[in-house]
């Protein structure tokens, strides 16, 4: 079956090669839908790719039966309701890099229409009005910048006002005062930027702490006369209170390509002379569209087929070297957690992950959402994955805990998995051997040594001449044939376990019999 990707925004030509060169995938523009056509569309869909104009609402996400992947061709997720993608498991992958340029160039392209009062004199002259009094500007030269939010678009907009001869301070939650001063401007609080700057722009997403971050407060704290540029996100500023502002003649002018509510037709605020305006063009370049076509288009794509994304936005990206030292552990992992759960009854209430010997330097987050997805899946369905694992966990009431330990066994890489439940705590320990692949070579206090696959008869027993003999005539009436086998004890005639790999899945009424021995205490098959 082939993979349907739904278009549902303009995306450039150049993405749509990347999708037409990949095998078993069928795309389908579908631009425009009423909400009504667009929820029974997106039922069929494996993946979603939207610029800013879709919303992807939770109704819609909770329709969509197989959708796997949706792509922001762009960068602000806000259309996106990430919450309700994360909970069904669906990864968001955006495209953050491709657009930086154009969004920072149209930024300065607002800056200088914005201090010569270009499109306002451009109007009247194309109305026959011949006016050089009423167009009067300011220079940029020497005039303060005031940087809300110096990210990747921030930091380009910082690096042409310096160009410009302008003075930059910028405020930024992750700025110092001596990464300021290494990018040679200004560190200033929020209190600071407002207080000094001339022209203020701001190059936040919208979040809730953003939402109106330039409010009546706000502009009552700015010099007399400061004009605005907004090319992040509508709904940073408070269009009220600006729109007082301008009234008032605090604020001279204002530049904006985004509003709270898009596409805009008619807003007071276009009706004032002083305010310049674009309908959300700061990426709309030939090159920002390209770029971020292809890039989210190849993330879908690698997504699809088993790959590693980009740019995931509901999951932690990583660096490509780190990936690939830790990559090897997720199948490890995952078959620790799916083992252990065949171990309970009970309701688990307490997950400790333990990383040991070259394990305890590495990034563990997502070594410990494969344990949790491992750990999941057998209750909750194959809907659980590395987006969703640790959110499910959360939600069930699991509390996990990650560990670094020196204990290693003689092991280079060892990871032990601990489930504490209200009556018992069971545990199993695997590792990678160099050549050889994954082990499990724990499982609760017995050492064994066993590949995580296929069907594993592991029997909790009393140590006791004729005990493996009573089981494998048990298991032949069954036609069970075992592949391998191994036995541990804790003492002699003590506790013991026998860990066997066999060619076929045990039934319950199989397990029942076995169970029937009587120095056999536990009998768990585990299909991995
Ligand atoms: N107009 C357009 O067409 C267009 C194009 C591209 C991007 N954008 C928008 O521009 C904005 C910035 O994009 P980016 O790629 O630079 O993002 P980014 O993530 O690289 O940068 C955002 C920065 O905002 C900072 N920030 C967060 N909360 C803050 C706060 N309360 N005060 C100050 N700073 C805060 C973050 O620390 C970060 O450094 C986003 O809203 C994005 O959606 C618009
Ligand atoms: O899709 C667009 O053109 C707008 C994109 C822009 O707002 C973004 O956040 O990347």
């Amino acid at each position: 079956m082939a993979f349907h990707v739904l278009i549902t925004d303009p995306l450039s030509k150049e993405g749509i090669q990347v999708l037409e060169q990949q095998e078993n995938l069928q795309y389908e523009f579908a631009t425009d839908l009423s909400s009504d056509e667009l929820l029974t569309k997106i039922e069929t869909a494996d993946a979603l790719l939207v610029r800013s104009q879709t919303q992807v609402t939770r109704q819609l996400i909770e329709s969509a039966g197989n959708l796997k992947i949706i792509g922001r061709a762009g960068v602000g997720v806000d259309n996106i309701d990430i919450n309700a993608a994360t909970e069904r498991g669906i990864i968001v992958v955006n495209a953050p890099n491709g657009n930086t340029n154009s969004a920072a160039e149209h930024t300065m392209a607002m800056l200088m229409a914005l201090s010569r009062k270009i499109p306002q004199a451009h109007y009247s002259l194309k109305n026959q009005q011949w006016d050089r009094k009423k167009y009067v500007g300011v220079e940029l030269k020497n005039k303060t910048l005031g940087i809300i939010g110096l990210g990747r678009i921030g930091a380009e907009v910082a690096y042409r006002a310096k160009g410009q001869r302008m003075n930059v301070m910028a405020y930024d939650p992750f700025l110092t005062p001596e990464k300021a001063d290494h990018l040679g401007i200004d560190y200033g609080t929020v209190k600071e930027v407002l207080n000094k700057a001339d022209f203020i722009t701001i190059h936040t997403p919208l979040l809730k702490e953003t939402k109106h971050l330039l409010n009546e407060e706000a502009f009552r704290q700015m010099k007399p006369g400061v004009q605005i540029i907004n090319c992040a996100r509508g709904g940073i500023i408070d269009e009220e209170a600006l729109y007082q502002a301008i009234l008032e003649g605090k604020v001279a002018g204002a530049a904006l390509d985004v509003l709270e509510e898009e596409p805009f037709h008619h807003h007071k605020l276009l009706n004032l002379p002083e305010v310049v305006a674009t309908p959300h063009l700061g990426a709309s370049t030939v090159e920002a569209q390209e770029n971020v076509a292809v890039d989210v288009c190849q993330d879908v794509i690698w997504f699809l087929t088993g790959g590693v994304v980009q740019n995931p936005v509901n999951l932690p990206s990583l660096p490509k070297e780190v990936l690939r030292r830790i990559e090897p552990y997720f199948h490890l992992a995952e078959k620790l957690g799916s083992f252990l759960i065949h171990l309970t009854q009970d309701v688990i209430e307490e997950v400790n992950i333990y990383y040991s010997g070259e394990l305890a330097g590495v990034e563990t987050a997502p070594i410990t959402r494969n344990t949790v997805k491992g750990l999941l899946t057998r209750h909750l369905g194959d809907h659980v994955n590395d987006v969703n694992a640790l959110y499910l966990a959360e939600k069930r009431g699991i509390h996990i805990h990650e560990n670094r330990t020196t204990t290693t066994k003689g092991f280079t890489n060892l990871l032990t998995v601990e489930i504490v439940t209200n009556t018992e705590k069971r545990s199993v320990a695997g590792t990678l051997l160099n050549g050889l692949g994954a082990r499990i070579v724990q499982v609760d206090h017995y050492s064994v040594d066993v590949t995580p696959k296929g069907h594993i008869l592991m029997i909790r027993h009393q140590d006791k001449p004729g005990v493996i003999g009573k089981m494998g005539s048990l298991l032949a009436q069954f036609n069970i044939n075992i592949a391998t086998m191994q036995v541990d004890r804790a003492q002699v005639g003590g506790d013991a376990v026998m860990m066997l790999t066999v060619d076929k899945h045990l039934e319950a009424k199989e397990l029942e019999a076995l169970k029937q021995l009587e120095e056999i205490h536990q009998a768990n098959a585990i299909d991995l």
